[in-house]
């Protein structure tokens, strides 16, 4: 099956949500009034918030309960699947960051916490980790969800495409020092499971980082379809999800594992 992913690599205001949700709503407007209109729509991590950490006692959202509202009246206007980057939660006295996807029926299909809580940027002391997977689907596909450092656990990612998954999402509020390593690491990903990569990565500043853009969509022979600069834009290309069977063809790695040496 064809889909046009778009990217939608934005910056996020800090610590101010309602900003946010209207920034959101203008770009999708934006992106789905063209006559290529996307069939799935990718957003960044922590898009209504950021890692305004010190106050997402009071700004997260409530069992996620505002934003699927909001990403279910989007995807049914525009109908358009969403998957939704990531959002702040609060749910049963924890703060966790959440993935949240509809499709365009307005289904509430995902809900996926980052598992790997990154010291750097001191999420383990606000955030709890989550304790599940990723894995979802739109239109009959397997696909699957993850968020910013999970990309440096290869065996999540693995854990994800051996349920199925031909595309993995990552959405990202990924800083610039460290550009080179997540254009290699999704690259990697993308060659390792021979799968699409699907990143969306924010831009501009907060007040302690630089984030990176450069949202990457790639293909499962590793090769880049669409990669953005540093600037806000929709990252977009048209991935045809058969190319994954007819790359594990070629070279089967998935027949060739020796799960019982590792
Ligand atoms: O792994 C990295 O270098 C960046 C990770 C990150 O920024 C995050 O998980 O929010």
């Amino acid at each position: 099956m064809k889909m046009k992913i778009a990217c939608l690599q934005m910056d996020i205001s800090f610590g101010k949500p309602s900003e946010n949700y209207k920034a959101v709503e203008d770009f999708i407007h934006e992106v789905c009034q063209s006559e290529a209109k996307p069939d799935i729509i990718v957003l960044p991590e922590m898009w209504t918030t950021g890692y305004d950490l010190t106050n997402l006692n009071h700004s997260a959202d409530h069992e996620g309960i505002e934003t699927v509202e909001f990403l279910k009246q989007l995807a049914l206007k525009y109908h358009v699947h969403i998957v939704g980057g990531s959002v702040a939660t609060k749910a049963n006295e924890q703060l966790l960051n959440t993935m949240i996807s509809v499709d365009k029926k307005g289904t509430h299909v995902q809900n996926y916490s980052k598992l790997h809580l990154f010291k750097l940027m001191d999420e383990h002391k606000y955030l709890a980790a989550g304790s599940e997977k990723g894995n979802f689907i739109l239109d009959g596909e397997k696909l699957a969800g993850v968020i910013c450092y999970d990309i440096r656990f290869p065996e999540w990612i693995r854990a994800h495409v051996l349920e199925g998954a031909k595309a993995v999402f990552v959405v990202a509020e990924w800083p610039s020092p460290r550009l080179d390593h997540w254009r290699t690491l999704l690259q990697a990903r993308a060659i390792e499971n021979q799968c699409f990569i699907i990143a969306c990565n924010r831009v501009g500043s907060d007040p302690n980082n630089d984030f990176a853009g450069h949202s990457m969509i790639i293909d499962p022979w590793g090769k880049i379809l669409a990669e953005g600069g540093d600037r806000k834009e929709s990252v977009e290309a048209v991935i045809d999800l058969s190319e994954v069977d007819k790359v594990r063809e070629i070279i089967p790695i998935f027949s060739d594992r020796k799960p019982e040496y590792y």
